[in-house]
């Protein structure tokens, strides 16, 4: 790891923070990660998360998604337990939805919340029953962000568990401010919201950004022009929870997740060409540099 005016960044040796698979580990020693993620037409989001997480190291997955998803999740990623709910349940039967909703919580190590959640009505239910039952790392992405910047009083909810993975459109909606302006200084803008609000804060871009609640600031040059493709940011919420199941302190896996997902979109590149990766070619491709690290490719 180097440092430059107190911002940290990764090289490939510290590949080797990964730790090897214990000998004598059951599923649950690696973790149980719950990803709420998904709506009608973009069950691609869950997939590619849930795919994400397993890919990196996860010990069970589980997705809560509409029940219009069971299936086609069920037959892309057979490892995957589904849980599901009718979105209309959400506002109309709200004890047994919550009775649910705790009882999922209670069961997971690690939690994803938004991508492919969609914009209907239900979604802000959704968002701020999840935000409000947390109490395991929390890893907030996309539409989860979204709902947030149009309902503020949802931050509120924040606690330092909480993980935001906002692309800049989407901390331009968090915050109000110009793109122009966070990414001209995006580490600012990361450090200013992970200071008013108390989560850790990665602001992706082409050298994303991190402001971790424990005060360190990292910088990610790791990726590649092949991320720039839809379900990218997708992969990243399955790598950080993953990487929270290996037995990283969760702002650490945030950090180190970017990281991994920047050479992970390398490596599917060199297979498949730059303009050619798909994103689960990116979540396939995190054991492949994985591999590297001694002791982990048996
Ligand atoms: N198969 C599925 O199920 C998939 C489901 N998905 C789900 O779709 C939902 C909507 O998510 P979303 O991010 O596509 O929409 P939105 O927030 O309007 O932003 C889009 C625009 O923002 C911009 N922009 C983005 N990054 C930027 C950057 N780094 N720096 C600067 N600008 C940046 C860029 O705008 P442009 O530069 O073109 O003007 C881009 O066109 C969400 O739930 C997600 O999970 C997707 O993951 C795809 C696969
Ligand atoms: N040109 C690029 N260079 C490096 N990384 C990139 C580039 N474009 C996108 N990325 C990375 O790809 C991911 C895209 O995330 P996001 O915009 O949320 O995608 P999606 O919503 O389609 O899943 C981020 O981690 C971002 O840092």
């Amino acid at each position: 790891m180097t440092e430059l005016d107190g911002v940290l960044q990764y090289e490939t040796e510290d590949l080797s923070r990964i730790p090897p698979r214990r000998q004598g580990a059951n599923k649950g020693s690696y973790g149980q990660v719950l990803i709420i993620a998904g709506s009608v037409g973009m069950s691609g989001a869950a997939y590619l998360s849930a795919l994400a997480a397993y890919r990196t190291g996860a010990g069970l997955v589980r997705i809560l998604t509409p029940e219009a998803n069971r299936s086609i999740l069920q037959i892309q990623l057979p490892e995957a337990i589904i849980s599901s709910y009718h979105p209309e349940d959400i506002t109309e039967k709200r004890d047994s939805w919550m009775k649910q909703l705790t009882e999922l919580m209670e069961w997971s190590s690690v939690v994803v919340l938004g991508p492919g959640l969609g914009r209907a009505g239900y979604v802000k239910s959704l968002v701020e029953d999840v935000l409000q039952t947390a109490f395991v790392p929390l890893i907030v992405d996309a539409d989860g962000l979204n709902t947030i910047a149009e309902y503020p009083y949802l931050t509120g909810f924040y606690t330092e568990n909480f993980i935001l993975t906002p692309h800049i459109r989407e901390m331009s909606r968090l915050t109000g401010k110009p793109e122009e302006e966070l990414l001209c200084d995006s580490l600012r803008a990361a450090t200013e919201y992970r200071d008013t609000y108390g989560v850790s804060c990665c602001l992706k871009s082409e050298h994303s950004v991190i402001a971790a609640v424990d005060g360190k600031l990292y910088r990610t040059v790791s990726g590649t022009p092949a991320l720039a493709k839809a379900g990218s940011g997708d992969v990243l919420t399955g790598i950080i929870a993953g990487l929270y199941c290996l037995g990283m302190e969760e702002s650490e896996a945030a950090a180190f997740g970017s990281f991994l997902h920047g050479l992970a979109g390398r490596r599917a590149a060199e297979r498949c060409s730059a303009h050619g990766v798909l994103a689960r070619e990116i979540a396939d491709a995190v054991p492949e540099v994985m591999r590297a690290v001694p002791g982990i490719s048996i």
